[in-house]
C-alpha cells in the first residue's frame, strides 16, 4: 500500500469553488460555484475550535498541533504541567486557557475526577475549549446549527455546566456564562465537530484507528448530508509543516454548477433503517435522498441489524457505527430484489474502500496542475491509494456526473 500525500491541497484550481445558499427544508448549504472537476480540493479550512479526544490524548499528543508527542523532546506546559507541546514553536502558541487552568485545578487530578470516563471527557474538554474562545469565535460556533436534544440520559448538560463552573476560575469564563449557553454550545459540538482521525500506519490494525482530536470548521460544517455523497473530507495530522490539523475536502466525481455538494455524515455504507435512525436522532430530520427513495421501497431492510450505539455521527466518524455484521450494505445486498433495484452499486464499487474492515471513502487524487486526472484513489480513513483500473478494470471515465 502506497503511503498518502503529504501535499494534498495543490492542484485546487483558481476561483472559490462553493458558495452558500439556502436550501428550502435544508438550512444553508454549501453549492457549486463552477464546474469542479473529480479529485479537486474544493477547499480547506483551519480549526475554528480543536480539542483532545479523551484525556489520554492529552498525554499523547501535542497540546497545541495534535501531532504525537517526542518521547524524550515533549515540553510541559509551564502552567497546567499536565498537557505538553512537541515543541518550543507549539509552547508558545499555547492551548486554550480554561481548558489549561481546569487541568491545574485540585493539584492536576480535578479535570480528570470529574470526567472518569471517555463518554464526558470529550464534551468537558469540548467545553473548556469553547469557553477558552474569544468572543468572534465563540459567537462564530454559536452562529452553526444545533443538534437537536439528546434522548433522555444521553448527555447530562446540567452536570457538565457544574464541572466547568467547578473546574474554571470565573475571570477566564464569558460574561454569558450560565446553563442554558453550556447547553446551546453541547448541541453545536454534537451537530457540527468531526473527528481528526489517528493516521492508519501499515500492519496498523483499523479497529485501533481513532480520533486523537475533535475540530469544528465553520465552512465544513456548513456541507449538508447525503448518502450518496459527492465530496469527503481528508485530515492529515502527520504531515509537516503548518495546518496540519486543516480540513481538506475533495470532490468525489464531476460536479456541475449549481448542485449541492455534501458529504456523508458517517460510513457510506450503513443501511438505509440504521441511516435513516441515525439522521433523525442526532441531524434531526428524515433523508430523502435519491438512494434513500430507492432503498424505502426495499421490503425487508433489516431493521434489528442496527447496532447503533448512539454516537454522535459527524463527531465519532471513527467508530464504524455498527460493529459486527453490522447494518452495513454490502455490494449486491440480498435486499435488492435485482440490479435495478440497487442503481447505486457503481458508487460502493468506486468511492468505498475495499480494504478489509475499512469503511472509508475513496476519493480520487487532485487533478496535476496542468489539468490532468490522477485516476488513483486515496481512502481518507486508511490511506490506501488504489488505481482507478484496479476498481473497474473495463471501465473507462467515471461517468457520474452530478
Ligand atoms: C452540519 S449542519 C449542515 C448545515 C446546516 N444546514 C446549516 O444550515 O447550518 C447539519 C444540519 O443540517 C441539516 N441537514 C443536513 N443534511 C440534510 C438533509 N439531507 N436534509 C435535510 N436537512 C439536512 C439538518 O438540520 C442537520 O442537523
Amino acid at each position: 500500500m502506497a503511503s498518502a500525500p503529504q501535499n494534498p491541497t495543490t492542484a485546487a484550481a483558481a476561483g472559490d469553488a462553493l458558495r452558500v445558499a439556502d436550501l428550502p427544508g435544508r438550512g444553508r448549504g454549501l453549492v457549486s460555484a463552477r464546474s469542479v472537476r473529480e479529485g479537486e480540493v474544493l477547499f480547506s479550512e483551519p480549526a475554528l475550535l480543536l480539542y483532545p479526544s479523551t484525556l489520554a490524548s492529552l498525554r499523547a499528543y501535542c497540546a497545541a498541533c495534535f501531532r504525537a508527542l517526542p518521547a524524550a523532546a515533549a515540553v510541559p506546559c509551564a502552567s497546567c504541567r499536565a498537557a505538553a507541546f512537541c515543541s518550543p514553536a507549539c509552547a508558545a502558541a499555547a492551548h486554550p486557557r480554561v481548558l489549561c487552568a481546569a487541568l491545574s485545578h485540585g493539584g492536576g487530578a480535578g479535570l480528570a475526577a470529574a470526567a472518569p470516563t471517555e463518554a464526558v471527557q470529550e464534551p468537558l474538554l469540548f467545553l473548556l475549549a469553547a469557553y477558552s474562545l474569544p468572543d468572534p469565535a465563540l459567537r462564530a460556533v454559536l452562529s452553526l446549527s444545533s443538534a437537536p436534544p439528546p434522548p433522555p440520559g444521553a448527555q447530562d448538560a446540567a452536570g457538565l455546566h457544574a464541572a466547568v463552573a467547578a473546574l474554571a476560575p470565573p475571570h477566564l469564563l464569558p460574561a454569558g456564562f450560565s446553563p442554558d449557553l453550556t447547553a446551546a454550545l453541547l448541541a453545536k459540538d454534537r451537530g457540527n465537530s468531526f473527528a481528526i482521525m489517528e493516521p492508519y500506519r501499515p500492519g496498523m490494525s483499523l479497529e485501533l484507528l481513532k480520533a486523537r482530536a475533535y475540530a469544528v470548521y465553520p465552512r465544513a460544517s456548513l456541507f449538508n448530508h447525503d448518502c450518496l455523497p459527492n465530496a469527503c473530507h481528508f485530515d492529515y495530522p502527520d504531515r509537516p509543516g503548518t495546518g496540519n490539523t486543516d480540513i481538506v475536502v475533495r470532490a468525489l466525481h464531476d460536479i456541475s454548477e449549481g448542485r449541492e455538494v455534501c458529504i456523508s455524515y458517517f460510513a457510506a455504507n450503513w443501511r438505509y433503517a440504521d441511516r435513516q435512525r441515525r439522521l433523525l436522532e442526532d441531524y434531526g430530520f428524515r433523508c430523502e435522498c435519491d438512494r434513500c427513495q430507492v432503498e424505502s421501497r426495499w421490503k425487508d431492510d433489516d431493521d434489528d441489524n442496527n447496532g447503533d450505539d448512539g454516537d454522535d455521527a459527524m463527531e465519532e466518524e471513527e467508530d464504524g457505527g455498527d460493529g459486527g455484521d453490522d447494518g452495513m450494505e454490502e455490494e449486491g445486498d440480498a435486499n435488492a430484489d435485482g440490479d435495478d433495484d440497487f442503481p447505486h452499486a457503481y458508487f460502493f464499487v468506486r468511492y468505498l474502500c475495499d480494504s478489509e474492515g475499512c469503511w472509508g471513502m475513496l476519493a480520487p487524487l487532485p487533478p496535476s496542475p496542468n489539468g490532468e486526472l490522477s485516476h488513483v484513489f486515496e481512502c481518507n480513513l486508511c490511506g490506501k491509494l488504489r488505481k482507478e483500473e484496479d476498481a473497474m478494470p473495463d471501465e473507462g471515465g467515471s461517468g457520474m456526473v452530478h
